[in-house]
Formats: structure tokens, sequence, C-alpha cells
């Protein structure tokens, strides 16, 4: 967690007319956004987790009315037994949480030290979770609180996608709804195209195979999957994961024959993008690629979908059907790449704040008209 006490320059009570209210110094907060995990893999943990995220209306595009009664009864009757024997699998035993939540505190914790030992303290870094802990809108609360009345939100989903990206950005603006006093904010766009990006992701394609001891026939481009109904209603999820997977093979320098893309997680029984992750897997085993690598540019942070459905799961399936040997290329995590490649965004998107934000490290700002000078709505609105 980041370190939320107020800044040194907060309570600058040489300049603060007698009876003024703390005006905070100005700072300017970065909160990575990851989707969520449960608290523990028994049932009742894993249900509170589904229930919230499969709530969520940018999630499951279906009227509450008749959503919420499948949800109730056949969906979290089940599911919380069958994921939490996936959660269970690939659990962090030594923190008791899942690996999603670990990987994500040891980015932003990489991520602070980085911009810190640039800017100083000017920049507060913190994290939070979509669904369950810890929760975005006290985040973006206790950012406020430390004086940062500048947040750039930066949900980790390289492709945007109104299912994660904009619901996590939801989740925050709800906070704003509840202040009177808001910060300015600024949200990280898909970054599926960025060249930090796909030069990270290549990289450790390359340092992942150098020390494999055999080279693979194909790689395989695994993202979790949308209903294709979401593409159809103008998502643009489906043609940023193209493009990251195009890229990636360029940078690669690999020929189209050596390099699939495909979909995996899917849910329920409706249509959702294609290929199929394992259906793919299958058919290649079967059409004699015998040695598979596989990777999953969309997840940040190693987490369920890719430790227990691909490396698990599919890695079976691929063996089962003739393969000879699978690897998992794994995702970015809290690799000093990866670190690089954030701190690089994060600056970006600031630019404009970061030198206003040094400046007032050394200028506290002290609010020029006293609470008791203003008429009474006002300093209703002032305290
Ligand atoms: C039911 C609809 C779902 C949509 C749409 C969806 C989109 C989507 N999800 C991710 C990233 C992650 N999903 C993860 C787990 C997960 N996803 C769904 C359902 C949908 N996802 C469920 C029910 C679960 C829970 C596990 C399970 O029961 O199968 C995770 C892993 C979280 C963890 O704790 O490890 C991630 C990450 C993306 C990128 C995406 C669309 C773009
Ligand atoms: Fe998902
Ligand atoms: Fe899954």
């Amino acid at each position: 967690m980041a370190d939320l006490r107020p800044h040194p320059t907060a309570a600058d009570t040489r300049h603060r007319p007698p009876g003024h209210m703390t005006v905070p110094a100005r700072r300017i907060g970065v909160l990575l956004l990851n989707l969520g995990t449960p608290e523990g893999t028994d049932y009742w943990s894993m249900r509170r987790y589904l229930k919230e995220f499969l709530s969520d209306p940018r999630v499951i595009e279906i009227p509450k009315l008749i959503w919420q009664p499948l949800l109730q009864t056949l969906v979290l009757t089940t599911r919380p037994q069958k994921s939490g024997k996936a959660y269970a699998s690939i659990w962090n035993r030594e923190r008791n949480e899942s690996p999603l939540k670990t990987i994500t505190r040891d980015q932003a914790d990489g991520l602070r030290a980085a911009i810190q030992a640039q800017y100083g303290e000017t920049v507060v870094v913190d994290w939070a979770m979509r669904y369950g802990q810890p929760a975005i809108q006290p985040a973006v609360q206790r950012l406020k609180d430390a004086g940062c009345d500048r947040i750039l939100l930066f949900p980790l989903y390289p492709q945007y996608s109104a299912t994660t990206t904009a619901t996590a950005c939801d989740q925050a603006f709800r906070q704003l709804m509840s202040m009177r006093w808001q910060p300015a904010i600024r949200t990280v766009p898909s970054y599926h195209d960025d060249p930090a990006y796909i030069d990270a992701l290549a990289r450790s394609v390359e340092r992942h195979l150098a020390e494999l001891p055999w080279v693979p026939d194909m790689l395989l481009v695994s993202f979790h999957g949308l209903p294709e109904r979401n593409l159809e209603l103008g998502d643009p999820y489906y043609c940023f994961c193209l493009k990251t997977a195009r890229l990636l093979r360029e940078r690669l320098g690999w020929p189209e024959t050596r390099v699939r893309h495909s979909f995996q997680s899917r849910f329920g029984r409706t249509e959702w993008l294609k290929p199929y992750t394992d259906a793919t897997v299958t058919a290649l085993a079967e059409e004699g690629v015998k040695r598979l690598a596989v990777i999953a540019p969309g997840f940040a942070s190693d987490c369920v979908e890719t430790l227990e459905e691909l490396d698990g799961e599919n890695r079976e399936l691929f063996l089962e059907h003739g393969g000879e040997a699978f690897s998992f290329v794994p995702c970015l995590n809290a690799h000093p790449d990866h670190i690089e490649m954030l701190k690089g965004i994060v600056e970006r998107e600031l630019s404009g704040w970061l030198p206003a934000a040094r400046q007032a490290a050394h200028h506290p700002v002290v609010h020029p008209v006293p609470a008791q000078a203003l008429p009474r709505p006002l300093r209703a609105a002032h305290g």
C-alpha cells in the first residue's frame, strides 16, 4: 500500500489565516486498477466475489429482472465450488491470497519506487480492485485525503473493453459523485498497440524461449474472451486483441504460419469471440503441432485464467491430443521491463501535470479566503 500520510507541506500553519481549514499540498495520485479476486477459495468467499462480479451490468448485459434469478439459482449454487477448486490449485499459500492480488501489489510497489525515485513523494501510487478488496472507492478517497488534487486512473487492461476498463473507471467515478471538492481525473487509454508494451511482450517471449530446451513450432496468443454480441454492440476489444497479436508477431519477426490467436474463458452458452483457445489447442495438436508456446498478452498479471486454465487445462488438452511439449510464457507481472513500461505510460499520461507537481512540493498552496469570511452555503462547501 502507498504511504498516504499527509504530505509534510500539508499543514503549513505559517501561511494559514487563523481558523482556516487545512489546505493539502498538491499531489498527484496514480491508481492502478485490476479486476479483483476472491478472499478465499471456500464456497462463501467465492460466492461473494462471483456475486459482485457477475451482478455488474457492464459484465453481463442481460436485463436485471431476467439475469438475477438465473444468477442466484443456477450460477451461484454451482460455480463457487467449481471455480474455488481452480483458485485452490494456484493459491498463494504463503500470503493466503490469490496470485492476482500478490502480483498487482508488487506492480504498484515497483512502480511507486520507480516514480518516486524520479519525482519524489509528490506522486502517490496506489492500487485497487474492481471486485473485492482493496476496493476502488475508498482508494480514490484516500488519495484525495492525502492531498491528491489530480488522479490518473490506470486500468491494467492493455486492450480496452467496456467489461473491464470502463467498469473500473465507473467505480472510481462513483466515488467522485459523492465529493464536493473533486480531484481532476485522467484515465489511461487502451495501450494494446503501444510500442513499449509490444516490446516488453516480445522480450518476455525471447527470454522465455531462450530458457527452453526446445524450439516451438507455434506460438498461440490467447486473450480472455467476450460474448460476440459485445463486439456487435461496438466494444473495440476484439480488434485491439488482433492488433496486439499482429504487432507482437511482427516485432518477433515470425511468419504468419507460426503464430495464431484465440480467445479463452468462455462463460455461459452464448457465442463468444472465436476461435476458442481450448478448440484451437486441440486442433493444433491433432494437426501435428508437437511443440507449443502460449502467451496471454491481455493479462497484465498471472491469475486463475492463465495459471490454471492455460497452463493447466489447456496444457493437458494439448498433450492428450498428441502434442509433445507445451510451455506458457508468464505474464509481464512485476518484471522490471513491465515496471519501466508502466512508468513510461504514466509519465506520458501525466504530461503537463508532473512539472507542476514538482513545483508544488516546494510551494505549499494556501487558500486565500478564510472560511469565516464566506457566506453560509459557501462555508459548508469550503469546509
Ligand atoms: C461472465 C462474463 C465475463 C466477461 C465478459 C469477462 C471478461 C473479461 N475478464 C477479463 C479478465 C479476467 N477475468 C477473470 C476471471 C473471471 N472472469 C469471469 C467472467 C467474465 N469475464 C469469471 C466468472 C471469472 C472468475 C473465475 C471463474 O469463475 O471462471 C480474471 C482472473 C481473476 C483472478 O482472480 O485470478 C481476469 C484477470 C478480461 C480481460 C475480460 C474481457 C476483456
Ligand atoms: Fe473474466
Ligand atoms: Fe477460466
